[in-house]
């Protein structure tokens, strides 16, 4: 069976990305399935793409393999694209998604659901040591409604409505999400991309 290295501290990621793999050909393993000794990498860049390159490529190097990496977050028109890059400590460093909901929620309070519009976005970066990183990108668009709903997922998905549902991304099977979602869809394009290449890909 094949093995990919992600590079995420990120349950919720985590459970997305093999809910997208075919789980009988792919085993994902994380960060959080290795000794601690891998040095923790620092989200400096100012996009997406910078940060889920700084994470596959420092990982890459430290663990000499090929690693894909997830740079992802929220961003809300009403809000000038707030929380953007900043979307896991957007209510402080500690990363709490409680709490995160809870500030967007209160900064789009009385705000009419036409004004409401949202998208998620994904950078995923593929490095393998002494090669050029690729990049792909996804998004997934929708609305922010005013109460959480739903258990799945993470973050922001119990007030993420995506275009064209009555449900919120926390009310989807992970099947589901993997299909319609910002990170389904930049997994897709590199998957396609390696095909094309005829890379060693990963499915
Ligand atoms: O409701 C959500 N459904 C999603 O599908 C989703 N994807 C991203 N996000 C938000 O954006 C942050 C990523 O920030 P991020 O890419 O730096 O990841 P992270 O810090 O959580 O983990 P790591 O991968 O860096 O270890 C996350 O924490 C979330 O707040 C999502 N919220
Ligand atoms: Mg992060």
């Amino acid at each position: 069976m094949k093995k990919i290295l992600i590079a995420t501290k990120n349950k919720g990621k985590v459970d997305d990305f093999r809910a997208i793999f075919d789980q009988d050909r792919v085993e994902i393993i994380s960060l959080l399935d290795l000794d601690s000794s891998i040095e923790d990498i620092e989200e400096t860049g100012e996009t997406f793409s910078e940060n889920a390159i700084l994470k596959a490529e420092g990982i890459a190097e430290q663990m000499n393999l090929p690693v894909l990496a997830d740079d992802s977050g929220l961003s809300i028109d009403y809000l000038d694209g707030r929380p953007g890059v900043y979307s896991a400590r957007y209510a402080g460093s500690d990363k709490d998604d409680q709490r995160n909901i809870e500030k967007v929620l209160s900064e789009l309070e009385g705000v009419p659901l036409e004004k409401r519009g949202a998208s998620f976005i994904c950078a995923l970066a593929f490095a393998v040591p002494g090669k050029e990183t690729i990049v792909k990108y996804g998004k997934c668009s929708g609305v922010i409604v005013e109460e959480p709903i739903g258990e799945n997922g993470f973050g922001y998905d119990p007030i993420f409505m995506p275009d064209g549902y009555n449900l919120t991304m926390a009310q989807l099977s992970p099947e589901e999400k993997g299909r319609i979602s910002h990170r389904g869809k930049a997994l897709k394009e590199m998957a396609a991309w390696l095909e094309l290449e005829g890379k060693e890909g990963f499915d």
